[in-house]
């Protein structure tokens, strides 16, 4: 196995058959086509994100990767394993964490979890002290190991899911969502940690959010899917251009003013002393705020990112009319 086919999806196909009840001793039968002809590899070491709306079918495509579900149809490799019929196998090389659920145990202190995978993946001793210290000072777990997971706030216990994760040296990580729900602290130390994990461990990681900075900050590389289809695979730049999305900069200024007039932005919205610009999100705001700050009385200023969701539904939009 050439090290650029570190995950390879051939035409992956998952479909389910649902039952539905239309009526007294109704039943109608349909089939979704969850995961639809999709092919990619990915090389070890690389950090991708894998990004679609909701139903994209970007669970059910991790699912196929861990070996939880199988394909209908096509050919999938993880480590040159084929993670359904060797699933087991694949568990001691893969780590897993989905943000909405633990996989930690809940009444018991965060370190129940963690001797209870020791022994689960039959980590050598040496080998977990070594991990659990490093996720410890990394993840700032120190004085939470003897709490109870219950008792954990939810960034807290993230950070604990993803040491969980990482104690048997997974050569791959799959993150769902990984800072869902977490503030602005919490979120950059997660995406921290899991760039330093990448960077010196070589660690390949496929990340699933809804949050474009997420992105932005950890992947070079995203694959966009909707309906079960690969609907775009490159840079982040490359899907801002696709989709044409704009960011927005919101500036407070010391009075009511009429709208500011900056070269490549213009104003959507007006309200009081607070102005909207729209600027191409491929493009930095340095210029535009050096411009304000310049010209404009300025109080404060922040910069809003583009959801997902809007960034799709433009790049949509572009290849209807082209
Ligand atoms: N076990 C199942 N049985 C039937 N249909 C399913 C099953 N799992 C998923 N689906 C359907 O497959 C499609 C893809 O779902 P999937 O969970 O993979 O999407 P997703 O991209 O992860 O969405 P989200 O962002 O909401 O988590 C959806 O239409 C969903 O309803």
């Amino acid at each position: 196995m050439a090290d650029g086919d570190f995950i390879v999806l051939e035409r992956v196909e998952k479909v389910f058959d649902v039952r539905r009840k239309t009526g007294f001793l109704k039943r109608e039968r349909r089939q979704v086509r969850a995961v639809d002809s999709i092919s990619f590899t990915v090389a070890r070491g690389e950090m991708v994100g894998y990004i679609g709306p909701n139903g994209a079918g970007k669970s059910t495509t991790i699912k196929m990767l861990t070996g939880i579900l199988t394909p209908s149809a096509g050919r999938l490799r993880v480590a040159g394993i084929d993670p359904s019929s060797e699933r087991r196998r694949l568990a001691h090389r893969i780590g897993v964490v989905f943000g909405q659920r633990t996989t930690l145990w809940w009444d018991l202190p965060l370190i129940d979890s963690y001797r209870l995978a020791h022994r689960m993946y039959r980590i050598p001793d040496a080998r977990y002290r070594e991990n659990l210290d490093r996720c410890v000072e990394l993840l700032e777990l120190g004085e939470l190991l003897e709490v109870p997971v219950r008792q954990l706030s939810l960034g807290q216990r993230m950070r604990g899911d993803i040491a969980a994760a990482l104690l048997h040296d997974p050569e791959v990580l799959y993150l769902d969502e990984p800072t869902i729900g977490l503030d602005v602290v919490s979120k950059a130390k997660v995406r921290g940690f899991l760039r330093e994990l990448n960077s010196e461990r070589g660690t390949t990681v496929l990340l699933t959010t809804h949050d474009l900075q997420d992105i932005e900050q950890l992947c070079s590389r995203v694959m966009v899917i909707d309906h079960g289809r690969l609907m775009y695979d490159g840079p982040l730049a490359g899907l801002h251009e696709a989709g044409e999305s704009e960011r927005t900069l919101v500036v407070d200024l010391e009075r009511e003013l009429p709208p500011v007039r900056v070269p490549s932005a213009r104003v959507v919205r007006v309200e009081g002393p607070r102005q909207w610009l729209a600027f191409p999100a491929g493009q930095s705001a340095a210029p535009l705020v050096a411009h304000l700050a310049a010209e404009y009385p300025l109080v404060d200023l922040s910069v809003r990112e583009p959801d997902i969701e809007a960034v799709i539904a433009k790049m949509y939009a572009e290849r209807a009319v082209s």
